[in-house]
């Protein structure tokens, strides 16, 4: 059975926008958008994952997150559990510190940005909010 790795993701909000970043296509799921994040380490917890994630990917400090929704996926060659957090108060203005393209892209044109298969149900919910 294929371990399952589990993600903090920060869906990092302000007046409407919400800040994407692209996955470089070298990377499992490249070449789609993503919300910032990455895998909690072991003697981590979510928030924790989430506050460094967001720190070491895009220079922010979270200030207030709240929990957003959880979503299991098997990808063919991964199994994720993504715990997603909307980030509604932060420190600092989000840049991306890997290299990536990022953006502000208004809530209502998410549907236009290509994410992995796996955030379907988090765009839809932010899409109707
Ligand atoms: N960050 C992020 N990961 C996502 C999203 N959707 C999705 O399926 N994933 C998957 C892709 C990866 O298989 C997995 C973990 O992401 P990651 O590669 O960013 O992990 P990480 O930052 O710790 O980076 P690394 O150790 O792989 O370099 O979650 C998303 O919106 N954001
Ligand atoms: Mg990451």
């Amino acid at each position: 059975m294929m371990k399952r790795i589990v993600v903090a993701v920060g869906v990092v909000l302000r007046n409407h926008e919400v800040f994407i970043s692209h996955r470089d296509s070298s990377r499992h799921q490249g070449g789609k958008w993503e919300f910032p994040g990455g895998k909690v380490e072991d003697n981590e917890s979510v928030s924790d994952a989430l506050l460094r994630e967001l720190k070491e990917e895009i220079n922010i400090d979270v200030i207030s997150q709240q929990p957003f929704m959880v979503i299991e996926f098997d990808y063919p060659d991964k199994h994720v559990s993504l715990d997603i957090h909307l980030v509604t108060e932060f420190a600092g203005e989000p840049k991306q510190l890997e290299g990536q393209e990022a953006r502000w892209v208004a809530l209502q044109d998410l549907g236009n940005y290509e994410f992995p298969e796996a955030n379907k149900p988090i765009v839809e919910k932010l899409l109707s909010m």
